[in-house]
């Protein structure tokens, strides 16, 4: 494939940033990678490894690390944005004070911020003022970064509300073992992307309790039903949901040993307490933050969320992971498409 070779800076050297300046790299773009850890980017440099966030893998020498954030936004014009969710407004912050000229941020983070309610690309349209901001799109779907870093056949979309933008970094990202699509529904690319992440938790938790397949399948299936609901009250498409950045990347996250947040789930489930659970992750763990966030976005726009609900208790209110299963089980009869055809019915 003919393209232009671009240079592009990825602010977060972890997990994820990693693994994302690794296809860039292979796709032989300039990759400036930039951490706030001066000694894991000298190990970058030195010896072309992330040894904490993907140990065993062999970075392309193509991607080099910055300790300086201004050295890393020197003659970029899109920046990959890798970091939490809640790191988001202090990074954005910095770079607004060094950066004179407009920037595309892509943003690859899968949350929302309690308490504003914002999405991530709403977050930095608030903190980046506007005649630095050029474009803001976001990549998600099912793609753990272990596995995007071993070249592993993975799928993403990517999303903005400006959509040439969003085909520009379609074409930045996709090779033969990267695939990106595009779905111009933002909201639903969004929010997908950050509640999966709540389900999973809860995933992890029946497997933590020793509960079979079923209990996961009816996770899958009635956190999509829950997260579709709210989406679509939001202003997300209905058949976002049916995609990469919906079912796709819940099966991947509930079912996969590489998801941070089914892991912690799963420690929860054998009766592990959230602090020490998050003391031993070493990683983020974005569902306990966005559990927050989705009790507050069911109560604001009067969405039934009984998974979100459940797992809020466990986390917040140490409700007991075999109580809470049990007063999900326990409620009242339903049917099954009610609550999503009373929304799609509102919303046509
Ligand atoms: N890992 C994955 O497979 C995927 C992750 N994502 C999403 O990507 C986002 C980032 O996750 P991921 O890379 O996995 O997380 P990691 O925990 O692996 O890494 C987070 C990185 O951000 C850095 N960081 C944290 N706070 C700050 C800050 N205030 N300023 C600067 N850097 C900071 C951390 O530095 P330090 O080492 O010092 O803590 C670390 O380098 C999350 O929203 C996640 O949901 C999306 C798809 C796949
Ligand atoms: O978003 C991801 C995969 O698509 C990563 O999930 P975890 O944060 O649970 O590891």
């Amino acid at each position: 494939m003919e393209r232009n070779r671009d240079s592009v800076a990825v602010i977060g050297a972890g997990s994820w940033g990693t693994a994302l300046a690794m296809v860039l790299a292979d796709n032989e773009h300039k990759v400036k990678l930039w951490g706030h850890n001066p000694e894991q980017i000298k190990e970058i440099n030195e010896y072309h490894t992330n040894k904490k966030y993907l140990p065993d893998i062999h970075l392309p020498e193509g991607i080099i690390g910055f300790a300086s954030l201004e050295d890393a936004l020197f003659g970029v014009n899109t920046i990959i944005l890798a970091v939490p969710t809640k790191a988001i407004r202090e990074v954005i912050g910095k770079i607004s004070t060094i950066r004179k000229e407009p920037l595309t941020i892509v943003h690859v983070s899968k949350g929302v911020e309690p308490d504003t309610l914002l999405r991530i690309s709403e977050m930095i349209e608030e903190e980046m003022p506007a005649h630095l901001l050029e474009s803001v799109v976001v990549l998600s779907g099912p793609s753990h970064a272990e596995e995007v870093s071993r070249r592993y056949p993975t799928t993403v979309t990517v999303s903005s509300k400006n959509m040439e933008a969003a085909d520009r970094i379609q074409d930045l990202f996709i090779n033969n073992n990267f695939r990106v699509y595009t779905n111009p529904d933002i909201v639903g690319v969004e929010i997908g992307g950050a509640l999966k992440n709540i389900i999973a938790l809860a995933a992890g938790i029946t497997d933590g309790l020793g509960y079979g397949d079923n209990a996961k399948a009816a996770l899958i299936t009635r956190g999509l039903a829950e997260i579709a609901r709210l989406g679509m009250k939001m202003g997300a498409s209905p058949l976002t949901f049916s995609g990469l950045t919906g079912i796709g990347d819940l099966i991947v996250t509930c079912t996969s040993v590489h998801s941070r947040n089914w892991r912690a789930g799963n420690l929860l489930g054998k009766g592990h307490n959230l602090q020490e659970v998050l003391d031993n992750m070493g990683m983020v763990v974005e569902g306990v933050r966005t559990t927050k966030a989705a009790k507050q976005l069911a109560e604001k726009y009067e969405v039934n969320m009984p998974i979100a609900d459940a797992l809020y208790d466990v986390l917040f209110n140490n409700i007991n992971t075999k109580d809470a299963v049990d007063r999900l089980m326990a409620r009242g009869k339903k049917n099954e498409m009610e609550d999503l055809t009373n929304v799609l019915d509102n919303n046509l």
